[in-house]
């Protein structure tokens, strides 16, 4: 059992925005607020006071709407021990910070249920660099009354976290990375659902657009929230179908979408794929447990979203793309599905890198403007949707672009691919790498890695946007037509893939991207920055 120093508080988790009880619920973890702010048991409600054995001796334990605290029971104070004050200071968990209660009995072979020892409490840790861990703590009375009457008062304050799901409609990709999706969930996530008590509905998808056809149809009703366990293709795909959905209830048109409605359930996001960015970013790491334990506390983060369209036609939803160098390496990663994982995106980065070729693009942007520069926009008599004057362009030939309304960690980019970006900071990060030579862009690449800033190369460029509109001019320098390629390598040369959300998007015309503030809740916590994290790109 995981316990707290004595004298502090059991660490645990920091509550998500939405927590809705109890009321008076905290959002900083009560052991960071200085000592005067700290609630005070006198000032809470007191609901209960009994004796229970936790950890090695009987405490004196008060559960009020918000904590429960206990304190050892000693014998009375003896003259002059510096020791009895160390020995008798509370310790107390937050109730928010509980996901479940059980009664704890004695196994027993022949008896249904065995000899009642007490009451667990499953409780939700915060660990290091944003990482979540179940816990229990054994509240100990052989008193079946005693217990009864305390287990049912937990049951109520449980039943009182609105936020958390009841019913999850699941989707999982068994072809995920090394096909290790359907053992991750069966065995990590799953049990801690159920421990929660949260029903669940479990489709294994069959092929790429299953759970997105699936999705168009199927009924929802009763479900609190969708989850998908896989990797970016797979979140993304689910991401987009729920967001169809959206339009489609509210007989919203997609084609010129203009201010699309928002999705009417959360996702949730368990990483098992071979990229997990979408993961990474919410969570601040792509761990598994830490994905569950958000989903389970209810904790939900609204999230920006944009649309690809051409011609005014709706392409897709998705949270980031690239193209040029990042379009053209999951191309070809595409192309070598065979190999494992890493091998073929290290191969793809290598053979990206041979081939390294420019783009003849016109890319246009409209500049985010914050709400203070609207506010002033509008003093001045502006309206917002006169913005035709505030477009900008820029021409000519670039290695890499980037469009990424979410900061997009990774492996290979501890503090993200767009570092500068938020998960709803109501805009994009326009990233673009002008043509220069082949190692200072794998300088470039390197930086990411790194603790040294990636932009800050005479030939990258950012900006702060709403919106974006690409425009491929002829493209033709690429290919020597007296090397020998393969078809698929001339056909890649001429073509011009997207990468959105790590799957491949071929478009022959215009691309316009437009950023959706907030348009989609995710399961999903606040993150910490990350400063050593470990880099596991190995192919520069
Ligand atoms: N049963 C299936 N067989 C083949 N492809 C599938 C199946 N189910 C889903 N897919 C598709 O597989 C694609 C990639 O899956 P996913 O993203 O989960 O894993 P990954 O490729 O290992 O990870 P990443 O996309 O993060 O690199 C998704 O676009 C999804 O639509």
């Amino acid at each position: 059992m995981l316990r707290g120093r004595r004298g502090s508080r059991v660490r645990a988790l920091e509550g998500g925005p939405e927590e809705e009880a109890p009321p008076a619920a905290a959002a900083v973890p009560l052991a960071l607020l200085p000592s005067a702010q700290q609630p005070e048991a006198t000032a809470e409600q007191m609901l209960l006071r009994g004796i229970f054995e936790i950890g090695r001796g009987s405490c004196d334990v008060v559960l009020t709407e918000r904590a429960l605290r206990w304190r050892p029971i000693l014998p009375e104070r003896p003259a002059g021990d510096p020791k009895f004050d160390l020995l008798h200071k509370e310790e107390f968990i937050e109730l928010k910070d509980v996901f479940s209660v059980k009664l704890k009995r004695r196994c027993s072979s022949k008896q249904q249920s065995g000899t009642l020892l007490g009451i667990t409490l499953f409780i939700c840790l915060k660990k290091e660099q944003n990482k979540l861990k179940d816990s229990t703590i054994d509240l100990i009375n052989l008193s079946e009354d005693h217990c009864d009457l305390w287990f049912r008062q937990f049951k109520k304050i449980l039943a009182g976290f609105s936020n958390r799901p009841k019913s999850l409609k699941i989707f999982l990709n068994p072809q995920s990375h090394k096909k290790e999706a359907t053992q991750i969930y069966y065995e990590k996530v799953e049990p801690l659902l159920k421990l929660a008590g949260i029903k669940t509905d479990v489709t294994i998808t069959e092929y790429e657009g299953h759970a997105l056809s699936l999705l168009k149809e199927c009924e929802l009703q009763g479900f609190d929230g969708v989850v998908c366990v896989g990797g970016d293709g797979s979140a993304s795909e689910v991401a987009h179908a729920l967001l169809l959905r959206a339009q489609k209830n509210a007989g919203v048109e997609t084609d010129c979408l203009l201010t699309p409605v928002r999705a009417q359930l959360p996702l949730g996001v368990i990483p098992a794929g071979s990229t997990n960015v979408l993961a990474h970013s919410l969570h601040g790491v792509p761990h598994v447990v830490t994905a569950t334990l958000h989903i389970i506390m209810g904790h939900i983060q609204p999230v920006d979203v944009c649309t690809f369209s051409t011609m005014g036609k709706l392409l897709r939803f998705g949270f980031s793309a690239m193209f040029g160098f990042g379009g053209r390496t999951l191309a070809l990663a595409e192309k070598h599905r065979w190999m494992s994982p890493n091998q073929r995106r290290d191969f793809a980065v290598i053979k990206a890198l041979a081939k390294l070729k420019p783009e003849d693009c016109e890319i246009s942007f409209l500049p985010f403007k914050s709400s203070q520069d609207l506010q002033e926009r509008k003093a001045q008599g502006s309206p917002k949707s006169d913005c035709s004057d505030q477009w900008q362009m820029i021409q000519g030939q670039f290695l890499n672009v980037s469009i990424m309304a979410i900061p997009c960690l990774c492996s290979v980019a501890p503090r993200g691919l767009a570092p500068n970006t938020r998960l709803n900071n109501g805009s994009m990060a326009l990233i673009i790498v002008r043509n220069t030579s082949r190692p200072e862009f794998i300088k470039h690449l390197k930086r990411y890695a790194s603790v040294k800033n990636q932009f800050s190369f005479p030939f990258v460029e950012t900006y702060t946007v709403e919106e974006v509109k690409v425009q491929r001019k002829n493209n033709t320098s690429g290919h020597n037509p007296e090397e020998k390629n393969e078809p698929y390598e001339i056909a890649l040369d001429n073509s011009f893939p997207w990468n959105v959300d790590g799957d491949l998007m071929e478009v022959a015309s215009d691309v316009h991207v437009r950023l959706h503030p907030r348009l989609i809740s995710l399961y999903g916590g606040g993150t910490e920055e990350m400063n050593d994290s470990k880099v596991t790109c190995n192919c520069l």
